[in-house]
């Protein structure tokens, strides 16, 4: 089933185009990232498809219904942010309480394990936890509300790499156990970029690219090789960067072609991690495309 519907999604602000015209549909039950440069719009749109914000224009489908201000929406979707999720006088205690109230599929046993793991004190107020501790807390309602729709926009400010290590391995375990949508935003592409099914890039309000991750890191990787032997096979793709020295030379390709090119004698592929991906890609822009 089709659980995220966005056709010609526009959002503007005091005449600043912040999403334009976003068209794409996503199934359910799938890991997916939103990525893209530090204000691209990754958290408008997630505030769009939580039901916080409405679009200026276009519809949106959330389980084939309309987000914005809609209860039934907002039962099934936790939207986890990178801060200010809860009130700051209210106890661990008591958000566990309201928790187990609001969404329907909460699961305790799960909130009691993430609160040992992370070494959480129910006694304590928002305010009386560190900024590792408050995002623990944040993840621990994202896991536990089990949520059909899960969106995690930068949760882990403040934890250190063990905690982070710690949740990511806990959601994929969980995922496993009971499949839902997660929407994750990261700028810590190479941490979670393996639980990602697909990716969504997002550049200055538009969508970029919409693809399965696997292909993505099939289609964007680097040649080196002697450059006179570069210069022979590089009008075949689309340059991301290019970089030349003393005779030998390496190119960031994005592959556009069906068949895979054949590589001159002394030149090699090598493959990128994700984050480099997502970085040279969103540094051409909309010139890939
Ligand atoms: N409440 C608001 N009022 C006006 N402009 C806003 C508001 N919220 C966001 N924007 C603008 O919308 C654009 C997209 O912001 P958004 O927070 O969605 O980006 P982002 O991709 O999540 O960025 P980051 O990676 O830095 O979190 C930015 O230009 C930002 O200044």
């Amino acid at each position: 089933m089709t659980v995220v519907q966005m056709k010609n999604v526009s959002k503007k602000i005091k005449n600043h185009m912040i999403l334009d015209n976003l068209n794409f549909d996503f199934e359910e039950n799938q890991i997916v990232g939103f990525l893209g440069k530090n204000g691209s719009g990754k958290t408008s749109l997630m505030k769009i498809i939580a039901g916080e914000w409405s679009s200026t224009s276009g519809q949106v489908y959330v389980n084939d219904q309309k987000p914005f201000n809609n209860k039934k929406v907002l039962a099934k979707v936790c939207f986890i942010q990178e801060g200010n999720n809860f009130p700051v006088d209210m106890k661990i205690s008591k958000l566990l309480k309201l928790c187990r109230n609001f969404y329907p599929n909460w699961n305790q046993e799960v909130a009691e394990s993430l609160l040992e793991l992370f070494d959480l004190d129910r006694t304590k107020k928002i305010k009386e936890l560190s900024k590792g501790m408050e995002s623990a807390v944040g993840v621990m309602v994202g896991i536990s509300s089990r949520c059909e729709i899960t969106i995690f926009d930068e949760p882990y400010i403040g934890m250190d790499a063990n905690a982070r290590k710690k949740f990511y391995q806990y959601l994929l375990n969980d995922y496993i156990e009971v499949p839902r949508t997660i929407i994750f935003s990261t700028h810590l592409i190479d941490e979670v970029s393996s639980l990602f099914q697909k990716v969504y890039v997002i550049n200055k309000g538009r969508l970029l690219l919409d693809i399965q991750t696997d292909e993505l890191k099939e289609k964007v990787y680097a040649i080196t090789g002697p450059t006179k032997e570069i210069e022979e096979i590089k009008n075949k793709f689309t340059i991301l960067e290019e970089k030349h020295f003393m005779g030998n030379g390496e190119i960031i390709v994005f592959d556009q072609s069906e068949k895979e090119h054949v590589m001159p004698e002394n030149c090699k592929r090598n493959a990128l991690n994700m984050q480099d991906i997502i970085v040279h890609v969103t540094e051409k822009g909309e010139q890939i495309l």
